[in-house]
């Protein structure tokens, strides 16, 4: 068995906040300020997926009906994606945005990374403010529609909570009421990320 270090394949020791909540609740949007304030490279593990679409690559119409379906990418697929980016990043402190989303995850994540998440950053959010927000988004995503969104939070709600619930039992979730405005849910955030910092998290 190999060294649980922390260590990505090119040595580099990195700290990584895994960032939760369902489909809609604000994850890009804190993301973004959280990179703003505390330095921090935002990966979003769709967004990773979005582009592999886009650059037709060879899973990029696996992917695509995956994710029109609200469906899990196969683990391995979006954890070398991600795998990758980090390897690329010049940085040593990873958001991982919308990652982990079931065990499969997990384990594969911890497998070819070795990497303990510092924390999760969990927003949670009703689903009726999540899909008034998803459905004003206009971001031309092809998910955003009544139909898959309401896959995307069946998929949430029996592969990801769980998933929440078990770091809770190891006291490593910080949870966040993210129906709030904007301004108030990263205010709540920087709280987090300030205690993290002075914890030497
Ligand atoms: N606190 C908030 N109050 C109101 N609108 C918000 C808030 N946070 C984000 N939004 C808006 O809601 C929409 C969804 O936000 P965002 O894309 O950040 O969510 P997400 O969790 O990343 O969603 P997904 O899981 O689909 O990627 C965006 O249009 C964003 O501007
Ligand atoms: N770990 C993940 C993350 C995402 N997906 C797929 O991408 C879709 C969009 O994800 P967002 O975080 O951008 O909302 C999601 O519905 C899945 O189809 C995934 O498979 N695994
Ligand atoms: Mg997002």
């Amino acid at each position: 068995m190999e060294e649980h270090d922390g260590r990505l394949p090119k040595q580099k020791k990195v700290k990584v906040v895994f960032v939760l909540g369902g489909p809609g609740s604000g994850k890009g949007t804190v993301c973004a300020k959280i990179v703003e304030q505390f330095g921090y490279s935002h990966l979003s593990s769709g967004e990773l997926l979005r582009k592999e679409i886009k650059a037709g690559s060879e899973h990029g119409t696996m992917i695509q009906n995956m994710m029109n379906e609200g469906k899990l990418v196969p683990s391995d697929i979006t954890v070398r994606l991600i795998q990758k980016a980090m390897q690329e990043t010049d940085n040593d402190k990873f958001l991982l945005d919308g990652f982990p989303r079931d065990e499969e995850n997990v384990r594969t994540f911890e497998k070819l990374t070795k990497i303990e998440p510092d924390f999760i950053l969990f927003l949670d959010c009703p689903e009726e403010e999540m899909t008034k927000r998803l459905l004003s988004r206009n971001q031309g995503r092809e998910d955003d529609n009544i139909e898959t969104i309401k896959k995307r939070f069946r998929v949430f709600q029996e592969s990801t909570l769980p998933l929440v619930n078990y770091y809770a039992s190891k006291g490593k979730v910080r949870k966040v009421d993210a129906a709030r405005p904007v301004e108030a849910v990263f205010e709540s955030v920087k709280t987090i990320f300030s205690s993290a910092n002075e914890q030497g998290a």
